[in-house]
């Protein structure tokens, strides 16, 4: 039996993938291609019928496989239908790193769902709140009570927006820049960077379409993602090296955390590096890039 680690609130998911956990041939050795996180998928991929044979699967995948660093989610059933609250005991008693909500829409469906998961954790002798949760916004409830439903629990590392359902609620399709859905990422990652959890976007479906999933992969970067759902192990190079730091941003952060101490003990607060002007907030960032940059393994340095 496998006895994975502890998981972490936070860590690196810039690519979560998902994947049919009703495909043994596709879960047993998901974590070769490398993304941070995988989303064992027992809501939409899974046909109706099929609910008990995907958990059986998931199950038996989870206790035999050693996935090594790649972080496990499962993504449950939706809290209107009536299969979550066995893939919740499905999923702790499997020993899975966290859980996706599916559909996510209140405080209070966080709430519920906490509760299952503690019972079953008891029910099942795993450590109390060893099991994170996320939260998937896929209608326009869920992002307008994004705020409430990332700060609802303690187990809560982040949110991400679910594009297939949140535009069919909307009735858009995708649109070149994103701007069918511009305003709601936007309000998702305000809402998430106000309550310190992670926020990520939705999985573009397109695969074969690479030259718009680049587009898109970088406006999820300067808008301020910390990653992305993603479908297919085409997807996950891209969206890591645009997650990355590059050597130039690299360079100068690390200029700007080195000149910091300097200028603080000669009694200067704000000056230029390289004809920009910096202080504080600008220094704070610089050490959050470097820690970024160490963590994607692109950094070089002695800091
Ligand atoms: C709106 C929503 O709810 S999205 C979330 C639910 N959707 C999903 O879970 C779908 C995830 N993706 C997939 O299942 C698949 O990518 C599909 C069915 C869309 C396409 O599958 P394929 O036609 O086999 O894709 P492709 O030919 O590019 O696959 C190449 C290889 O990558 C593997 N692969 C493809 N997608 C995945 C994936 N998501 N996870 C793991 N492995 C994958 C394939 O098994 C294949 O492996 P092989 O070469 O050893 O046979
Ligand atoms: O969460 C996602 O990105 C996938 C999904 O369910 C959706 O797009 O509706
Ligand atoms: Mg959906």
């Amino acid at each position: 039996m496998i006895k994975r680690p502890a998981p972490q609130k936070v860590r690196l998911r810039r690519t979560m993938m998902f994947m049919n956990a009703q495909k043994p041939g596709l879960i047993k050795d998901a974590y070769i291609y490398g993304s941070d996180s995988i989303i064992l998928d027992l809501e939409d991929a899974v046909a109706e019928n099929q609910k008990d044979a995907a958990r059986f699967s998931l199950y038996n995948a989870l206790k035999s496989v050693d996935y090594g660093d790649t972080e496990v989610i499962v993504r449950i059933n939706g809290l209107d239908t009536p299969h979550w609250q066995e893939d919740i005991r499905c999923v702790v008693a499997a020993g899975a790193d966290g859980i996706r909500i599916a559909k996510c829409e209140s405080a209070q469906d966080v709430l519920t769902v906490e509760a299952h998961v503690l019972a079953a954790e008891r029910e099942f002798g795993v450590e109390e709140g060893r099991t994170l949760l996320m939260a998937a916004l896929e209608s326009p409830k869920g992002i307008l009570n994004a705020y409430e439903i990332v700060s609802a629990s303690a187990r809560m590392f982040g949110c991400a927006i679910s594009g297939g359902d949140f535009r069919k609620s909307m009735h858009v399709q995708i649109q070149e820049g994103g701007i069918e859905m511009l305003t709601a990422r936007g309000q998702m990652l305000l809402a998430a960077r106000a309550a310190g959890v992670m926020c990520f976007d939705t999985m573009f479906p397109n695969i074969d379409d690479m030259e718009t999933f680049k587009q898109e992969v970088i406006q999820n970067h300067k808008m301020g993602f910390d990653g992305k759902s993603i479908v297919s192990p085409k997807q996950i190079q891209f969206v890591h090296d645009t997650f990355a730091p590059t050597q130039k941003e690299i360079a100068y952060a690390e200029k700007l955390v080195r000149s910091f101490d300097e200028q603080a003990d000669s009694g200067v607060g704000v000056y230029t590096v390289d004809g920009k002007m910096v202080d504080i907030p600008f220094f704070e960032d610089a050490r959050r890039i470097i820690a970024l940059a160490k963590a994607c393994g692109v950094y070089k340095g002695d800091l």
